[in-house]
């Protein structure tokens, strides 16, 4: 599917328009030309440095004291936490049974875990940034967080999100920037950012977010961490601001974000309750045994930004360790049909549901039932006395010009690709594709570049699994990665993938830690082209 001159006439000029702004913006973004970027000091507990599954091994052998370990941190629910780990460390104090019995019954006995704030934490706001819902408390949790809870996770409390959860940047009006550890000039992503954020500092062990377009997926690649969007349907969806609606269920997608690739599948197994058997977690996966396929770019789609260069080659990176460990061939595909991702993501976002009503507009979201008017929040932006951001106030404009009809060239793109992808993958395929065009941007510049989340919203419509890997730093010091990619209800092969790739590349890397910015093990090639 060759692009025509009129397409490839559109990318030039959109891409030079972009730039124009880009540069417009760069003059007067702070931090300009600064070389020395500033970043947090390094994590001085070693109790930050460990995998949840294994801090719980501690607790339960009583070398860590479940309480001890909450005096590390402060944070919304300290009081009651702090209660709670006491009950922990009582427990197994009275545990009879054994380490075995406190295992199985309660695998992430005593270990603190933060949550979203988009989602229900009984005794916690539950705004999603929105200021009209500042008071807004939980009464219950939300089912996946209750299933936490129930294997013995001490929630410490809930983390920033962008407004209503829908932008890359973690901002809003409520609780302000949420900024990324590895340089506080950049954005944390969103959104799930303040769960990116945190848990890539060292300040959270585990946490849970939620992606509808790559909101577990793009702080997580911002911020060093791995994270998990399961296979749709299988973690339950309810107890999150704002509810989904038209076939927007089917793309929502709920999972844990982590330091350590072995978090992931115990995480997601509790998460998931008794839907985690269909994904037959326990089966041994040789990875020997797996066709592995790498995408380097979308095909050039004039509405995002080309690859970086450094990603490039962190991918190349990978296809090279892995034929090297495995002995197998990584075969590069070129997928057309990916170009259209952001058209077919916008069309089946806004599709009616089965009962034929359409979802709910951002306006009426915004406007908590009452639609706003975007126009008039603009001009109110303009005065600094809108309660709404920018990038929400955009969203709401665009969405006046969308049509309800999605057109049927986009609908046959998004089933040819179905189609292709889930017969290239199989039951045994995994995909390396780019997690986002570009590294961590500064803040707000998102907003020039509102369309790069298409290379992670794309898998929300397909329903399939995806794993965000880390793969080192760049030569700045920001956070490289890739997605894992495989076929629905095949989550254990990207997880599996990312365990193996922790091992070859490091995994997360402390950002307080100077030696990594000098020893990033990946160099910058020359030059990278999107153009197919
Ligand atoms: C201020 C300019 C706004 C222009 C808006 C252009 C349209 C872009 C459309 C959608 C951006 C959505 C970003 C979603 C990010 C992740 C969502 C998620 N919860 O997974």
């Amino acid at each position: 599917m060759a692009m025509t001159r009129f397409e490839r006439l559109l990318g030039l000029l959109l891409r030079a328009a972009v730039r124009v702004f880009l540069a417009v913006f760069e003059l007067f973004a702070p931090q300009r030309g600064s070389a020395e970027q500033p970043r947090l000091p390094p994590i001085s507990s070693p109790l930050l440095r460990v995998p949840a599954i294994h801090l719980a091994r501690q607790i339960r052998r009583k070398e860590v004291s479940s309480l001890f370990f909450l005096c590390c941190s402060l944070y919304l629910r300290f009081a009651a936490a702090l209660q709670e780990a006491a009950q922990v460390d009582k427990l197994i104090e009275e545990e009879t049974g054994g380490e075995d019995v406190l295992e199985d019954r309660l695998p992430l006995l005593g270990v603190p875990v933060t949550v979203k704030e988009a989602f229900a934490l009984q005794g916690m706001p539950n705004s999603t940034g929105l200021l009209s819902r500042r008071t807004v408390i939980s009464g219950v949790d939300a089912p996946s967080v209750a299933l936490l809870k129930r294997a013995g996770a001490i929630p410490l409390g809930v983390t920033n999100c962008s407004e209503l959860c829908m932008w890359l940047e973690s901002h809003n009006h409520l609780y302000g920037i949420t900024r990324n550890p590895y340089n506080l000039g950049r954005i944390a992503g969103g959104s799930s950012g303040g769960e990116g954020s945190i848990i890539g500092s060292g300040a959270s062990v585990v946490g849970v977010g939620s992606d509808i377009g790559g909101s577990i997926r793009i702080p997580c690649f911002f911020n060093g961490i791995f994270g998990h969007k399961p296979t749709s349907g299988i973690v339950n969806n309810a107890g999150q601001h704002p509810p989904p609606s038209g076939q927007q269920p089917g793309f929502l997608c709920t999972g844990p974000m982590c330091r350590y690739a072995e978090d992931l599948m115990p995480m997601l197994r509790i998460m998931a309750g008794p839907a985690a058997e269909k994904l037959s977690l326990s089966a041994e996966v040789d990875l020997r045994n797996l066709r592995f396929f790498s995408v380097p770019h979308d095909g050039g789609s004039p509405l995002l930004s080309p690859v970086d260069p450094q990603l490039i080659q962190a991918q190349k990176k990978v296809v090279e360790r892995l034929e090297a460990d495995l002995g197998i061939k990584v075969k590069e595909v070129r997928i057309p049909q990916l170009k259209y991702s952001f058209q077919i993501w916008g069309a089946m976002m806004s599709s009616p549901g089965k009962d034929g009503k359409s979802p709910t507009t951002f306006a009426e979201l915004m406007g908590g039932g009452k639609r706003v008017w975007p126009a008039w929040e603009l001009f109110k932006c303009m005065l600094g006395v809108s309660p709404h951001t920018v990038a929400a106030i955009g969203l709401a404009l665009v969405e006046m010009f969308q049509s309800s009809q999605p057109s049927q060239f986009i609908l046959q793109q998004k089933e040819s690709l179905q189609r292709e992808l889930e017969e290239l993958l199989g039951t045994d395929g995994v995909l390396l594709y780019p997690s986002h065009p570009q590294l961590a941007p500064k803040h707000h510049q998102p907003i020039f570049t509102p369309f790069n989340f298409s290379y992670t919203g794309i898998f929300n419509i397909l329903g399939l699994p995806v794993t965000q890997c880390p793969l080192g730093l760049s030569v700045e010091g920001l956070p490289l990665g890739l997605q894992l990619v495989a076929g629905k209800l095949q989550d254990r092969l990207p997880l599996a993938t990312a365990l193996y790739l922790e091992k070859a590349f490091g995994g997360w890397r402390d950002p307080g830690d100077r030696a990594h910015t000098a020893e990033n093990t990946l160099n910058t090639p020359k030059s990278s082209s999107n153009a197919t």
